[in-house]
C-alpha cells in the first residue's frame, strides 16, 4: 500500500509543537510520509522528522496541499477560513484535521474526542465524513474527566465555572503573564527581603503597580492578569454571554451527538469562564443536577473506569492539594477529577473539580488520535 501523505501546517506554533512531540513519542511518523508546510518560510528546511519531502512547502499553495491524503493544521482560524474552502472547491477529497474553531459547528464536521465520542466519529467515517475538528480545550478536558456521567445518561444539566490558563490565548499571553509577575516582584523585592516590612505597604505598592501597568505590559490580555483574574474569555456575544461560555453548551452536546440535530433535547450546560494566572492547565468547578440520586462511590467508579487517562482524586485535603492542581497536571495526559461530593441543595446535586493540560487533551492529542483512527481505518 502507498504511504499516506500527511500535510502538517502550523507544526512550529505552540499547539503544533506539542503535537509534533506527541507524534514522535507515539512513533506516528513511522506510519506516514510527512509534508511540512509553512506560511512564512516556503522553501526552507523541513524539521528532522521529514523523510523524502525535506523542504517546506507553501501553506497557501493549493496544488501542493491537494497532493496530501490527510492534512493536519494547527495554524489557526484565519488560515482555515482562507485555505479550506479553496481546497475543497479545487476538488480535494482528503481528510482535514483542524485545531481551530472555524469549522467546528458545521454540519459536515465532527468534533473529535475519541475516548468520549468514538461512535460519533465512526458513524461519520462510515458516511464519508472528511472534516475533523478538535474541540474547545475547556470542553475537551471536561469531557475527558466526567464524560462517563453523560454516557450513562445521568446528567439533567451541568454548570461549569472555569479557571483557564494563559496559554489559551497563545504563547504571547504566557510571556505577558510571567513578565507581569516579574514586574510586580521587582516592585516590592526590597520589602519582601525585609521580614519586618509592613504587608499593607507591600499590598499598596502592588496594587499601584498593577493599575499603572503600561499598554505594552498588558498588550495581550488588555488588563493585568498577574495577581488578578479576568472573568471574560473570547468574544462578547451581545446577550450577556461570552463565546467561550457558549461553546460549553454547544460543543458538549455536539461532541456527544445529542441535541436538536440528532433528534434529542440538548443538555443545558452553562456557567462562567474565567482567565487566571496559571500557565497551561484549564481547571473547572462543576455542578451537576443528576437525573437521580446515585451514591458518590458509584459515581467515582463510573468516572474512574471510563478511560485510561482519568484519575479520581479522593476528596481529602491532602490528596486534593497534591494531585488536583495545574502544577501537578501540566505536561501530562492525566485528567484528575476530585472534590466529588453531594452538594447541600440535595442528593441529586453533585460537585466535582477537574483539570486538564489544555495543549495536550485540550488541543493536540485529539488531533493526533484522529490521524491514527484514519490510518487504521
Ligand atoms: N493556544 C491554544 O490554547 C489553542 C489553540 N488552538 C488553535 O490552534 C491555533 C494555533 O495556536 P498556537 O499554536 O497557540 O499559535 P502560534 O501563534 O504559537 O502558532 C501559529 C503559527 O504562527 C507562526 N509563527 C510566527 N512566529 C512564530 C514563532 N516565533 N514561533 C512559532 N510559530 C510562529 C507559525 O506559522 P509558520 O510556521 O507558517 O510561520 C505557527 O504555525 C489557534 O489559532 C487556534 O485556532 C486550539 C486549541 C487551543
Ligand atoms: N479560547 C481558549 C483557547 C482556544 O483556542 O479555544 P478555541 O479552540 O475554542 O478557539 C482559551 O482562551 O482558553
Amino acid at each position: 500500500m502507498a504511504t499516506t501523505l500527511v500535510g502538517l501546517v502550523g507544526w512550529r506554533g505552540m499547539v503544533g509543537s506539542v503535537l509534533m512531540d506527541r507524534m514522535q513519542q507515539e512513533n506516528d511518523f513511522a506510519l506516514i510520509e510527512p509534508v511540512f508546510f509553512s506560511t512564512s518560510n516556503a522553501g526552507g528546511k523541513a524539521p528532522a522528522m521529514a523523510k523524502n519531502e525535506t523542504t517546506l512547502k507553501d501553506g497557501f499553495d493549493i496544488d501542493a496541499l491537494k497532493r496530501c491524503d490527510i492534512i493536519i493544521t494547527a495554524q489557526g482560524g484565519d488560515y482555515t477560513t482562507e485555505v479550506f474552502p479553496k481546497l475543497r472547491a479545487a476538488g480535494w477529497k482528503g481528510h482535514w484535521i483542524d485545531a481551530a474553531s472555524t469549522l467546528r459547528m458545521k454540519d459536515d464536521a465532527v468534533i473529535v474526542l475519541d475516548p468520549v465520542n468514538l461512535p460519533v466519529i465512526k458513524n461519520s467515517l462510515a458516511q464519508g465524513g472528511r472534516n475533523w475538528v478538535g474541540g474547545n480545550c475547556t470542553v475537551s478536558c471536561m469531557l475527558m474527566g466526567v464524560g462517563a456521567l453523560y454516557k450513562a445518561g445521568l446528567v439533567e444539566w451541568m454548570s461549569t465555572m472555569t479557571y483557564q490558563a494563559a496559554s489559551g490565548g497563545g504563547a504571547q499571553h504566557m510571556r505577558e503573564l510571567l513578565t507581569q509577575f516579574g514586574t510586580l516582584n521587582a516592585e516590592v523585592k526590597a520589602l519582601l527581603d525585609d521580614p519586618k516590612s509592613a504587608i499593607l505597604e507591600i499590598d499598596r505598592k502592588i496594587i499601584a503597580k498593577q493599575r499603572g501597568l503600561s499598554a505594552e505590559e498588558t498588550a495581550n490580555f488588555g488588563v493585568p492578569l498577574g495577581g488578578s483574574l479576568i472573568p471574560w474569555i473570547d468574544k462578547d456575544l451581545g446577550d450577556g454571554t461570552s463565546r467561550e461560555e457558549w461553546k460549553g453548551g454547544a460543543e458538549t452536546n455536539k461532541i456527544l451527538g445529542i441535541g436538536e440535530a440528532y433528534g434529542s433535547p440538548a443538555i443545558p450546560v452553562d456557567g462562567f469562564c474565567v482567565r487566571i494566572g496559571a500557565m497551561r492547565c484549564h481547571s473547572q468547578a462543576l455542578t451537576f443536577k443528576l437525573k437521580k440520586d446515585v451514591p458518590v462511590a458509584d459515581i467515582e467508579a463510573m468516572i474512574a473506569n471510563d478511560n485510561a487517562w482519568v484519575k479520581v482524586v479522593p476528596n481529602t485535603r491532602e490528596a486534593t492539594i497534591r494531585d488536583l492542581t495545574p502544577v501537578a497536571v501540566t505536561g501530562t495526559l492525566t485528567i484528575p477529577v476530585g472534590r466529588l461530593r453531594k452538594l447541600a441543595m440535595g442528593p441529586e446535586y453533585l460537585g466535582a473539580f477537574t483539570i486538564g493540560d489544555q495543549l495536550l487533551w485540550g488541543a493536540a492529542e485529539p488531533l493526533r488520535r484522529m490521524l491514527r483512527i484514519l490510518l487504521d481505518a
